[in-house]
């Protein structure tokens, strides 16, 4: 079982306060993945533009509220569409898997998560698609789930024995690197290592601090995953070939 999140700083232009596609590497990404064509595979995305901006602008996270909900879920949504067509496109079989309607939180947290449908598909050889997105909360109201907290819920339900993290950096650095030309590549990060994640850039969902943390709770467990950069071409797509590539591996 593999598990991959394609990150939103890879899809999207992380950057823009309005949702914006970057279509060149969602189709690059895509036909990456589909020249390889792992299976069993579940594939969860992030939001980027189409999701982050518009949870500071409805306040969502201090202030729950129905109608930046309804909006958040509807750009999420939209984007995971775009994913869907070109890996579609690209070959694979695949299926969106919409978290509100199958995940319920507690204080931000996955509480309860209806798998059985994931399992369902890939019984069927039909690659379930998820990405992060709002979802009702039992003493929130709403809140926002990760992709990277569903990567990491999924990676212990269903055993999977490889979890990639692709995003826009080469991995987790001693400090953000696109803010400090001498930042170091970690090249490993074991449970026992004391990493300071405060100092690490952050989004709605904690940015790399949140996805650190999310893989050190799976590598507890005894689940490796490790984080590339798919802004590189072809760096994901070796990765999946078990090629050794630039990475941090947690665990
Ligand atoms: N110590 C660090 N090491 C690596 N990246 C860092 C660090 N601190 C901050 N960052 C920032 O984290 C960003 C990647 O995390 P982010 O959560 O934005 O990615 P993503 O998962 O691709 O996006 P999304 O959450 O939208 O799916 C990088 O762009 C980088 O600037
Ligand atoms: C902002 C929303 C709705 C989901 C965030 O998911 P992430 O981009 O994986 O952190």
């Amino acid at each position: 079982m593999i598990i991959i999140k394609i990150g939103g700083s890879v899809i999207t232009d992380k950057n823009s306060k309005y949702p914006k596609l970057n279509k060149k590497n969602l189709k690059r990404v895509c036909k990456e993945i589909c020249e390889v064509m792992p299976f069993p595979l579940i594939l969860v995305h992030g939001a980027g533009s189409f999701g982050h901006p518009i949870v500071k602008k409805y306040d969502i996270i201090a202030n729950p509220n129905k109608k930046g909900f309804c909006i958040v879920h509807y750009w999420v949504k939209k984007l995971n569409l775009y994913v869907c067509r070109y890996l579609l496109k690209y070959g694979m079989d695949v299926v969106s898997i919409q978290p509100s309607s199958c995940i319920i939180a507690s204080d931000g947290f996955i509480d309860y998560f209806n798998v059985k449908i994931i399992e369902r598909y890939l019984e069927k050889e039909i690659v379930p698609v998820l990405y992060g997105d709002i979802v009702l909360d039992k003493s929130l109201e709403f809140s926002v789930i990760s992709g990277d907290q569903i990567v990491r819920y999924l990676g212990e339900k269903m055993k999977a024995n490889k979890i990639i993290l692709a995003t826009d950096v080469d991995g987790v650095y001693d400090k953000d690197p696109k803010k400090h030309k001498d930042a170091k590549l970690i090249k490993r990060i074991k449970p026992e290592d004391k990493i300071k994640l405060k100092d690490f850039k952050e989004d709605v969902t904690g940015g790399m601090a949140g996805k650190v943390s999310e893989l050190l709770k799976l590598a507890e467990k005894g689940v490796k995953s490790e984080i590339v950069n798919a802004k590189k071409k072809n760096r994901l797509k070796k990765l999946l070939l078990g090629k050794r590539v630039r990475r941090t591996i947690i665990g």
